[in-house]
């Protein structure tokens, strides 16, 4: 008799997600390479831990030659191993190392870059944190000054 078992899609054993746990690494970006060779190479998937917070006290502590962190419009950039490569050269970089560079980073280039160049160096996001005004409640506004 012939073998009826068809091609049965086989259950590959799953990576185990215990409950109430998210996997770690999130893909968040497909990089499309450009240049001579965009149309023959393969984009490259860019697997950031999203999870990975930064505070603003944690990132001030990486700002030095060696341990060169810094920030762009809300993510954290390990640039210790490309500060030697920067085109714009290392001094600049270690002028802003450790803070949110996002302003003097517009300063110079596009947005290009950061898809082209920066995807390796990314660590992690940056933690917003709002420093709350001291409340005066609603009703002083209406107050009539004295
Ligand atoms: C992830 C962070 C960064 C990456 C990947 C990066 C990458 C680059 C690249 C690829 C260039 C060459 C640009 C070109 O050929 O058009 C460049 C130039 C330059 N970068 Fe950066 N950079 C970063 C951060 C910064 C920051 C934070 C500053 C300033 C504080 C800066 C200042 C400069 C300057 C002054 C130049 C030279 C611009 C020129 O010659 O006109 N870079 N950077």
């Amino acid at each position: 008799m012939a073998d009826t078992a068809q091609s049965q899609p086989q259950h590959q054993p799953q990576p185990e997600v215990k409950a109430g746990t998210e996997p770690q690494t999130i893909v968040t970006a497909i990089v499309q390479p450009e240049g001579p060779d965009a149309e023959t190479t393969e984009p490259i998937p860019v697997e950031v831990d999203l999870n990975q917070v930064y505070t603003f006290d944690e990132l001030v502590l990486h700002n030095k030659d060696g341990d060169l962190w810094l920030a762009i419009d809300g993510t954290v950039y390990d640039l210790t191993k490309f500060s030697g490569e920067h085109p714009g050269g290392k001094k600049i970089l270690l002028g802003v190392a450790g803070t949110d560079a996002s302003k003097k980073y517009r300063k110079y280039h596009g947005d290009n870059i950061l898809k082209r160049y920066a995807y390796e160096y990314k660590i992690g996001t940056l933690k917003i944190e709002v420093k709350e005004k001291e409340s005066k409640g609603f009703f002083s506004r209406f107050k009539k000054k004295k």
